[in-house]
């Protein structure tokens, strides 16, 4: 999958690149990401990228002109079609289920805001859609674009080994469900035991447990993302039985 992300710092997004999984598949050819600085497309002796706000108020905004100059030439490095996608609190909420659409895609260009923003005439004309990481005010839209690199190339096919299996991880699934707690050596510690069905060696037994632990965990920390009457029959039974131990 090829990923360009238009940002005034390039250094950022290679180097959050480059390390673990997705410098990995970057190396096995999974990802091909590029940086484009609007500042290399900005004219006169300043090169600004950025002025001053009409109606006054704090801060600057991200002018027009480079903008438009940087994605012309970020979009004619590649033929493939990619949608314009730009980070912003005013973004539809970043999920999984965005995500492994995104991964599908043969390409996508992020557009990473500073200041107060964008030019609202560049984002009308230009921007297929707009993705928010979180309901919290960042200094440069570059995090939201690492976190979309990170989440998507883990996605691609073969980038992650069978013990990074993105396949139980918290919202995979029909149900989007979280994930269930992990336990490794030593068995017993002076913070507790690991589970003994984890150490039965009766895989069916610690799927079924598992499966458990991710309802009930869902249920109690996030409501909001199970939705009780589209389980089957059999993971009702397991959450009943999970809520009847946990005392509810
Ligand atoms: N939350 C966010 N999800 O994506 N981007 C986010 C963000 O805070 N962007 C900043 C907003 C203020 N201007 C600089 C960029």
């Amino acid at each position: 999958m090829r990923i360009d992300v238009i940002t005034l710092f390039p250094e950022f997004m290679a180097q959050s690149a480059a390390l673990g999984v997705v410098g990995r598949a970057a190396e096995r050819g999974l990802l091909d990401l590029h940086g484009w600085n609007p500042r290399d497309y900005a004219e006169g002796n300043y090169r600004r990228v950025d002025d001053r706000p009409f109606g006054g108020g704090p801060g600057m905004v991200m002018l027009i002109e480079p903008l438009r100059a940087c994605l012309a030439a970020a979009k004619a490095a590649d033929p493939a079609p990619a949608p314009v996608i730009y980070l912003s609190p005013q973004g539809k909420p970043l999920t999984q289920a965005k995500v492994r659409e995104l991964a599908a895609l043969p390409r996508m260009i992020l557009l990473c805001g500073r200041y107060e923003g964008v030019d609202e005439r560049f984002l009308a004309a230009e921007v297929t859609e707009e993705i928010s990481i979180g309901d919290y005010v960042l200094s440069g839209g570059e995090l939201g674009a690492a976190v979309i690199v990170d989440a998507v190339t883990r996605l691609q096919e073969g980038a992650l080994n069978d013990a990074e299996s993105a396949a139980q991880d918290s919202f995979e699934g029909p149900q989007g469900l979280l994930d269930c707690p992990h336990f490794s050596q030593p068995a017993h510690h002076e913070w507790g035991d690991v589970p003994d069905v984890l150490r039965s060696g009766n895989h069916a037994a610690i799927a079924n447990w598992r499966r458990q632990q991710s309802l009930l965990r869902t249920w109690l920390r996030r409501p909001d993302l199970l939705d009780e009457s589209a389980l089957s029959k059999a993971d009702r039974k397991l959450l009943d039985q999970a809520k009847a131990e946990h005392g509810s």
